[in-house]
């Protein structure tokens, strides 16, 4: 397999536009001044679809889209040619709000429900993918379920995918990862940040390793990649031979909104080019640090992106056993 001949699908049944509102200084239930607003077309496999199409491969993103407001995603789709195999649902894709207090570098997310997910769409969506897994050989499938979609749906996804032989990657959170990682068949790449990941599994994940721990747990299920986000202490990386620690360098954060969907995009092409963990690590966390230094799903150029994957700095996390 080489990185050309390496043709990928994005899965996001909640897609959103993304409306980034800039007000420094603001203040939780007083009157605010802003500075200014851009909306981008979003959602966490959108957004990976465009960080890998910036990176060069072919990508197909696919999933369920509001007719009444698409323009920006097929602006989106045409500008970075990546197909559009997005099933028009009637309605409006959700907006999620994107607060930005650019003096305090923090970024603060409202993410909507989205429109609800109606039975022929989701079987003309079905019949979609089984066609795309005759040429397609990666699956990414990424972010909240929309109302009418069961927990499971990525767990019945996932082992229907990987039966048809294909590498998943899973990025989500809430019920449907529970679902996804207590199922038979696990993602063979798993991306949860902290939070996500300490949701699922029902407990608090307390210092490097008990969460070394809950990563390895996943791998011995199944699963052949784990990578736990942690913002802006960067992330963990375990493998069944080895865990890495990446951290970013210290960068001007525009919006730190897509920093996970870019690390999944990273990891990613990392494994088109058969990267090992650490280069693995090097560029996912090189993908994120370059997705949050501008607004939207944009990746820096390549000269830009080498300099943040020089800056990365990664360790190898003691005291693990092979799982
Ligand atoms: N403020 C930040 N400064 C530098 N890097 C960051 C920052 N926030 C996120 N990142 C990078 O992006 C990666 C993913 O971010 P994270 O917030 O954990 O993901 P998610 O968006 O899924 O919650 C982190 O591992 C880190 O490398
Ligand atoms: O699908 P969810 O979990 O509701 O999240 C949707 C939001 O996530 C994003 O994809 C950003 O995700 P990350 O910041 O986790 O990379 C936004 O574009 C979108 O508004």
């Amino acid at each position: 397999m080489s990185a050309a001949s390496l043709h990928v699908v994005t899965l996001t049944l909640n897609p959103a536009l993304d409306l980034t509102v800039h007000a420094d200084g603001w203040r939780q239930g007083e009157v605010n001044s802003g500075q200014g607003f851009q909306l981008d077309a979003g959602g966490k496999g959108v957004n990976v679809a465009a960080f890998l199409a910036d990176w060069g491969l072919s990508v197909t993103a696919t999933g369920l889209l509001g007719d009444e407001n698409p323009e920006a995603f097929e602006g989106l789709f045409r500008a970075k040619s990546v197909h559009d195999a997005f099933v028009r649902v009637p309605g409006s894709t959700r907006v999620g709000i994107k607060l930005v207090d650019g003096a305090a570098q923090e970024t603060t997310d409202i993410n909507l429900p989205g429109l609800a997910a109606i039975p022929q769409a989701l079987a003309e969506l079905d019949t979609r993918l089984s066609a795309l897994t005759a040429d397609h050989t990666v699956f990414v499938l990424a972010g909240s379920l929309p109302p009418g979609v069961d927990a499971g749906f990525y767990a019945r996804l996932t082992a229907k995918l990987r039966g048809a032989g294909c590498f998943v990657a899973l990025d989500t959170s809430g019920p449907a990862l529970t679902a996804a990682l207590a199922a038979d068949v696990l993602p063979d790449l798993v991306k949860p940040n902290i939070h996500e990941l300490e949701a699922a599994l029902g407990r608090s994940l307390h210092g490097e390793a008990e969460v070394l721990a809950a990563a390895r747990e996943l791998l011995r299920r199944g699963a052949s990649l784990v990578a736990v986000s942690q913002g802006e202490q960067g992330a963990l990386l375990v493998s069944s031979h080895e865990a890495v620690r990446a951290r970013p360098p210290h960068v001007n954060v525009k919006s730190t909104v897509g920093a996970g969907d870019a690390m999944v995009a990273g990891l990613i092409s990392a494994h088109a080019d058969r990267l090992g963990l650490t280069d693995a690590a090097r560029r996912a966390t090189a993908f994120s640090v370059g997705a949050i230094t501008r607004l939207g799903a944009h990746l820096p150029p390549h000269a830009e992106l080498e300099k943040f994957v020089t800056q990365v700095a990664v360790e190898a996390v003691e005291g693990v056993e092979t799982a």
